[in-house]
């Protein structure tokens, strides 16, 4: 549903050039949930902008559905809400003016609910902790019903124990809404405890590929989890970082 050949992104900086991007194959089939994991800097939030249609590759191809059209949307580190508008207004933000008051009110509604937030609909952003501002964000996406949801780092600024009740939320909405899922990470663990595959990437490159055939919820402590974790973790150490051209 998703596929990616040859795609390569440079950015001019100065009188040089950065390569963010190199020679990406990928297919992403649909209702798959797919981790990319790798260290800061390595091309992570530049593919998922390219996935998104946010950002052009310098080369290669983008296959974005089979009529060229996927309904996309994207969640961030940080949730992005209007502090003027309250929980409901920030969600159904997006629907005004291309879907009935009355549709857009109900799909609001099961968003919310979805992301265990009802009681909260009339709040305003200041009065939220950052996992449930995180929340709303989700549910910003989720009421878009995507075929596409994108994801960068959307727990990272949360605390161990919100990040672990979110990661489980957000499994349990893919099975129930089945989008096919792109997650951002720099944690193997997450990447693991989320992914039916995970991509190492490095140096703008896909360097390995692990599929994770584990029951969800998975569970950290289990020692498959731990075995995925380091098998990842030992390719992404070892491999050498490709030169930027
Ligand atoms: N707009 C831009 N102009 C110039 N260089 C850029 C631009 N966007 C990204 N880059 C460069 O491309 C490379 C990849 O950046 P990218 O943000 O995709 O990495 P990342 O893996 O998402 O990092 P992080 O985990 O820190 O967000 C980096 O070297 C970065 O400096």
């Amino acid at each position: 549903m998703l596929e990616l050949s040859g795609i390569g992104r440079r950015y001019r900086v100065g009188s040089g050039e950065v390569t963010a991007l190199a020679d990406i194959d990928l297919s992403f089939p649909a209702g798959s949930f797919t981790t990319l994991v790798g260290r800061s800097g390595c091309g992570k939030t530049t593919l998922l902008r390219i996935l998104a249609g946010l950002e052009r590759p310098s080369e290669g191809e983008i296959r974005r559905g089979d009529d060229g059209r996927l309904r996309t949307a994207v969640v961030f580190q940080e949730a992005r809400l209007m502090p003027w508008l309250d929980v409901a207004a920030n969600v159904g933000f997006g629907l005004r003016g291309r879907v009935p008051r009355t549709v857009a009110a109900e799909r609001c509604a099961a968003a919310i609910e979805l992301v265990g937030l009802s009681a909260f609909a009339g709040a305003m952003p200041a009065q939220l902790s950052g996992g449930m501002a995180q929340r709303v964000a989700i549910a910003r996406a989720l009421v878009q019903e995507p075929d596409l949801l994108l994801l960068d780092e959307p727990f990272a600024a949360l605390d161990a124990f919100t990040r672990r009740t979110m990661q489980n939320e957000l499994v349990a909405i893919w099975q129930r809404r089945r989008p096919t899922i792109v997650f951002v990470t720099h944690d193997v663990e997450e990447a693991v405890l989320l992914g039916e595959r995970a991509l190492e990437m490095q140096g703008g490159r896909i360097v390995g590929s692990e599929e994770i055939a584990l029951p969800y919820p998975r569970d950290p402590t289990d020692p498959d989890v731990n075995l995925h974790r380091r098998t990842i973790l030992s390719r992404l150490m070892k491999t050498p970082t490709p030169a930027a051209a």
